[in-house]
């Protein structure tokens, strides 16, 4: 099994710029003359986002994002030596003599606290109570732990003797300032955040999250547990892509259902501009007498609708709206389709927007369970279920190709990548395989 996931452009199987895409190979002979690749469509889609304009973020906010500048240490860490236990801090050459049997007595001249912000210095032949953390007083470079005293207030029994050093974190011993911490481009996760906070960072340079509005269009749609007429649906989409744009580690402002209407859509779709870097839709794209989207966008030559080869995800669309400005991914109505085009196309343009190499799901090699046929011309994604046994990784195709199955969807943490040229695979074959539900 290989698989992929660093953002050094370093993965096998994937390529940079999408889920079993290679940028550089020759269109496929099967595909019919005016469908465009899957590549095709990725390529205008990121030559059509741009990373967005780094500023200071604040640091709780910072989670995913990557640095946009090389991170300096301001200060060293530790900040000051310390004590790393309870005890007494001493003067080494003091205590070298001490055993169970000959205690070293010493006098207790003071204690320091973590945190009692007073400095504090020791002369030959005394000791000072210490906790973990305090700064070690001026004077002292052992400290000796309670559990090797009598543990004395006023004067205090040494049981055991401490090397110079002993039990002191000493000043830049892990972090010295100046160094350069975390790289340009590091993606900030729960310990790079840590780090920066322990160096005194409440704001890092990082490119902001996009803010995504999700818009699904169709008369037919309801918001989910309101009244449904017989011939009307849950609207899916709009919460799946929402939550996708959330997996993705951009802002999601969800726009509830729209009607087919073309007045109606073009007039959200204007009041939502003030709020997004990007808008995606779902459905209305397609061939029908009452493809909002499409019939609204493709009026204004700023975008483009085309067929893909692929399946599901056929009808596709890309473009700026109305501000001339605004990107705008146009997704398919079908529960799947939305899905496969979000992951193939509009997740690398949001980490493009991020400032990050624009795919990285895991791509891994598995073997296949059973047989699946493919018609030659597109790219199928076909829902799997991925596992990995003692015999290394398998992946077993789900009945059901619909593009509507969306309880097939979420049975599936897979997708198995059949090639445009390819009509059939067969199992034992080992294949490309999208793993879904892995951190990205
Ligand atoms: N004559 C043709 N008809 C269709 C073609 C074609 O090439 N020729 N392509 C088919 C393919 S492939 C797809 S995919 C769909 C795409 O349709 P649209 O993008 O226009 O989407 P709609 O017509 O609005 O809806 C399609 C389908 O999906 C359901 N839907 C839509 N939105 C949602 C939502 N938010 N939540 C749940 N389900 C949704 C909708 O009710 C329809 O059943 O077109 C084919 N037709
Ligand atoms: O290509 Mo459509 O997107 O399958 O059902
Ligand atoms: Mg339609």
């Amino acid at each position: 099994m290989s698989t992929g996931g660093s953002d050094d452009g370093s993965e096998q199987g994937a390529s940079p710029t999408g889920p079993g895409t290679q940028p550089t190979r020759p269109r496929p002979a099967s595909i019919r003359e005016g469908l465009l690749t899957v590549e095709d469509h990725l390529e205008k889609i990121l030559r059509g986002v741009g990373p967005l304009a780094a500023y200071d973020q604040p640091l709780v906010e910072s989670l995913g994002l990557p640095l946009h500048e090389a991170f300096v240490a301001p200060m060293d860490l530790p900040l000051f030596d310390n004590s790393s236990m309870d005890g007494y801090a001493v003067r080494a050459e003091d205590v070298a003599a001490a055993d169970r049997d000959h205690p070293v007595m010493l006098p207790v001249v003071g204690e320091i606290q973590a945190g009692s912000a007073r400095p504090f210095a020791i002369s030959a032949g005394t000791a000072v109570k210490i906790m973990t953390g305090a700064p070690i007083p001026r004077g002292a470079d052992a400290v000796v732990p309670f559990e090797d005293t009598d543990r004395g207030n006023a004067r205090v029994q040494i049981y055991a003797p401490a090397r110079p050093g002993a039990r002191i974190r000493p000043k830049g011993d892990d972090v010295t300032k100046g160094d350069v911490v975390l790289p340009e481009g590091t993606v900030l996760g729960p310990r790079e955040i840590g780090l920066l906070a322990a160096l005194g960072a409440p704001r890092v340079k990082a490119r902001p999250r996009p803010r995504v509005v999700v818009i699904s269009t169709g008369s037919e749609l309801r918001e989910p547990g309101t009244h449904l007429d017989y011939d009307s649906i849950n609207d899916g989409n709009s919460y799946m892509l929402a939550a996708a744009v959330r997996e993705a580690g951009a802002i999601c402002y969800r726009v509830g259902a729209v009607d087919d209407n073309p007045r109606t859509f073009q007039r959200v779709l204007s009041e939502q501009l003030v709020r997004a870097d990007l808008v995606v839709t779902s459905g209305g794209i397609s061939k029908g007498d009452h493809d909002v989207v499409k019939e609204t966008l493709s009026a204004l030559g700023t975008v483009e609708f085309n067929e893909v080869a692929m399946q599901p995800g056929k009808p596709q669309g890309f473009g700026r709206v109305f501000d001339e400005q605004t990107p705008i991914i146009t997704l398919p109505g079908n529960a799947v389709s939305a899905y496969v085009s979000f992951e193939v196309f509009v997740l690398p343009a949001i980490r493009r927007m991020m400032g990050r190499t624009p795919y990285r799901r895991p791509m891994v090699h598995a073997v296949l369970a059973s047989d699946i046929q493919s018609r030659p011309g597109v790219r199928q994604y076909v829902r799997g279920v991925f596992e990995v046994t003692h015999r290394g990784a398998k992946v077993t195709p789900l009945a059901g190709a619909g593009s509507h199955l969306i309880g097939t969807l979420a049975k599936a943490n897979a997708l198995i990548i059949v090639g445009e040229d390819q009509t059939a695979l067969n199992m034992g074959d080992t294949v490309r395989t999208l793993v879904l539900d892995r951190p990205f």
